[in-house]
Parts: structure tokens; C-alpha cells; sequence
């Protein structure tokens, strides 16, 4: 399903975000708490003239973890290398990129929780020590050699960090979190876009689009990108309030900034599950979707908002959620729910 509000970026999008892209932690806009650490741990390595301590980032999709880590790399002033889980197969792999590396470099593994237990093995022994392992040769003649490498930062970003392996993630030195944006971040962030790419977007027209941005920069930014063809065809070019506001309904994005999925989910919950609690997977089995874009996708905004209570028995719609939709909520539906229904905080 082609999403507007999807939060994975095709590949014109991707050469779009390299444009805008912040490249400095001056430019990286709200997550306040995690430039704050940043900024000291990354001076701090400086002034030691040390490779900055491995930093794992989680969050959902689109809210900067690949541009954090550029942003790291920068401000450290050295290379980043870029690979991801899933691409490093054979440990083989792994020491290529590893033994390629110049002191104090930054490698960055995107979806790190994908990583073959094979390769993580190798991993630890590199991040400890800054030495592998390796196999020479085979049969009886095989022999392994340990390698030296020079100092360097792993920054590995995931989705969801209950799905790393304890070793793994014990040893970064840094965790850092990132959370959904508020509407004054993101509307900094779509004025910021819009001076780069020389659109004429009112502070108004901006908050707007950020409203509807369900707390994510990658969204906002592609919002931005329609309104402005909005305004183009529709109107003078210039992004107001109501025109911003006539894009979004054409978008079918409502002023939650839920689109017809979110809307499906809980519609689901309410009428074929009576409110709920229900398991994930009969949740993703009747919206025809897979269980793990529910889950790191969909679901963390909902819950983040209010509208979706995560419990030890599955999932409930809120009241909220049923306001939202025109319904009265039944006396059950419940606002805060946690105590009630056990909620926790990470199920996995
Ligand atoms: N703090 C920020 N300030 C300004 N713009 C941002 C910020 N974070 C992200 N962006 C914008 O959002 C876009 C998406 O961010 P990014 O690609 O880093 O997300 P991600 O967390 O790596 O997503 P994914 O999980 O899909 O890999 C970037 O191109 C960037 O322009
Ligand atoms: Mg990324």
C-alpha cells in the first residue's frame, strides 16, 4: 500500500533527504536530551583524541537515526561508513569493512538487530578490544589469527532495541532513545526544509503540516513536498494555513495526521474486536498486514497519542480512539487503562 504518510523513503525520496539533511547537531532540531549527551560525549573524545564510545540509537522509522549518525560523524570529523544487518553476510564481510577502517572512524549498521549470530560473534571481540578473529585456510590446516584494528566508533541503529541481543547491546557505551517530535519541532523542521528548497511556506501553513506529521521529520518533510504541489495547482504557490489544511484532506490525512490505516486499526479494534483486548497477530491478520510493520510502524504513534492502549492481553482502543472516529465510547474503554488492564511497557 502506497502510504502518504508511510514512513520508509523510496529512492527519490532518499536523494531528496540527502538535501536536506542536517549535518551538524546545531541543525539536528529537537530531541533535546540526546544532543545535550552528545555534545559533551563527542567533545569529551575530542579532547582525549579518542574514537567516541560505541552509541546504539533507537526509534521508529523516519525520525533521524541515519542522520544522527552522520551528524556524529561530522561533528567528530571523521569518515562514516555505511552498511547495514541484513548486507553483512559471511564474518568475512565484516572484517573488510572493519580492517578498512582509519582510527577513530565511525561504521554505521543500520538495522543492526538483523545481524547473522555468525557476524555478531565476531562483533563483540571488535568492539571490546579492537580485534578480530579470523579463519585462515581449511580442513586440519586451519588456523585462526587475530587482527588488530584501529580504534573506532560502531554506531548501530534498530527500530526497536527489545529486539538486540543482550550481549550486543551491552556493549554500547552510549543508548540513546529518540522520541516522536512535538508540533513546535517539526515546524522548525518544515520551515527549515522549505528554505532549502525554495518554498514559500507561511508559519502557519507550516504548523499545520506539522500538526499532521504524526511526530515524524521524514513525514513532514514529503507533507511539505505536497502541499507545495498543492499550492502550485491549486492556488498562487504559496503554502497558507488553507492550503495546507485543502492538501492534507485531499491527502486524506485528518487533523491527528492519521491516515486511512491508522483509521482501519482502530475501526477493527472497535467493531470486530469489540474494543478490544486483541492479539497483534489477529490485529495484523484482519488489516492483511504483517505483524512487525504493526508493530514498529502503526502502533507506536497511536500509543505514544492516546489512542491505542497496549496491554498484557493485547491491544484496546481508548476512549479517545472512539471520539476520534464519531463513536461513543462504551463505560469499558478507558482513557488511561494501564492499571487497569496491566499495560507494559515492552512486549515482546
Ligand atoms: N532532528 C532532525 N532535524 C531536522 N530534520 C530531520 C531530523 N531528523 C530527521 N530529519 C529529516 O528526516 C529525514 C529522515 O530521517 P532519517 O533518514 O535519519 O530517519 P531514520 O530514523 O534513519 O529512518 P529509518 O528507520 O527509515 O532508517 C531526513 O532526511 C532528515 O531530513
Ligand atoms: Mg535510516
Amino acid at each position: 500500500m502506497d502510504r502518504v504518510i508511510s514512513t520508509d523513503a523510496d529512492r527519490d525520496e532518499q536523494l531528496l533527504e540527502a538535501s536536506i539533511r542536517p549535518k551538524r547537531l546545531d541543525e539536528y532540531l529537537g530531541q533535546q536530551p540526546v544532543r545535550e549527551q552528545l555534545k559533551i560525549y563527542i567533545e569529551a573524545a575530542k579532547r582525549r583524541d579518542e574514537a567516541l564510545d560505541h552509541v546504539l540509537i533507537f526509534g521508529p522509522p523516519g525520525l533521524g537515526k541515519t542522520t544522527l549518525s552522520h551528524v556524529i560523524a561530522n561533528e567528530m570529523g571523521v569518515q562514516l561508513r555505511q552498511t547495514s544487518g541484513p548486507v553483512i553476510e559471511r564474518a568475512g564481510d565484516l572484517a573488510a569493512l572493519l580492517t578498512n577502517l582509519q582510527p577513530h572512524d565511525v561504521l554505521f549498521v543500520d538495522e543492526i538487530h538483523r545481524l547473522s549470530p555468525v557476524v555478531e560473534e565476531v562483533l563483540y571481540p571488535a568492539m571490546e578490544d579492537f580485534q578480530i578473529d579470523i579463519m585462515i585456510g581449511e580442513g586440519p590446516a586451519a588456523r585462526s589469527i587475530k587482527l588488530d584494528l584501529p580504534p573506532f566508533t560502531l554506531i548501530g541503529a534498530t527500530t526497536r532495541a527489545g529486539l538486540l541481543t543482550g550481549p550486543l547491546r551491552d556493549r554500547f557505551g552510549i543508548v540513546q532513545r529518540l522520541e516522536f517530535y512535538n508540533a513546535a519541532e517539526l515546524t522548525a523542521i518544515v520551515r527549515r526544509s522549505a528554505q532549502i528548497l525554495g518554498i514559500d511556506c507561511e508559519a502557519e501553513g507550516a504548523a499545520e503540516i506539522a500538526k499532521r506529521s504524526r511526530g515524524t521529520p521524514r513525514i513532514a518533510n514529503r507533507l511539505l513536498r505536497r502541499a507545495r504541489d498543492y499550492a502550485q495547482v491549486r492556488a498562487d504557490g504559496r503554502i497558507t494555513n488553507e492550503v495546507a489544511d485543502a492538501a492534507m484532506s485531499m491527502l486524506k490525512v485528518d487533523p491527528e495526521g492519521f491516515d486511512e490505516l491508522d483509521r482501519r486499526l482502530l475501526r477493527s479494534i472497535i467493531d470486530n474486536f469489540d474494543g478490544g483486548p486483541v492479539g497483534v497477530e489477529s490485529l495484523a491478520a484482519g488489516l492483511s498486514e504483517e505483524r512487525g510493520t504493526l508493530e514498529d510502524v502503526i502502533e507506536p504513534y497511536l500509543i505514544q497519542q492516546g489512542f491505542l492502549i497496549r496491554t498484557a492481553r493485547g491491544r484496546m482502543a481508548s476512549a479517545k480512539a472512539y471520539r476520534h472516529l464519531g463513536l461513543k465510547p462504551p463505560a469499558k474503554a478507558s482513557g488511561s487503562g494501564g492499571d487497569l488492564f496491566g499495560t507494559t511497557d515492552d512486549e515482546r
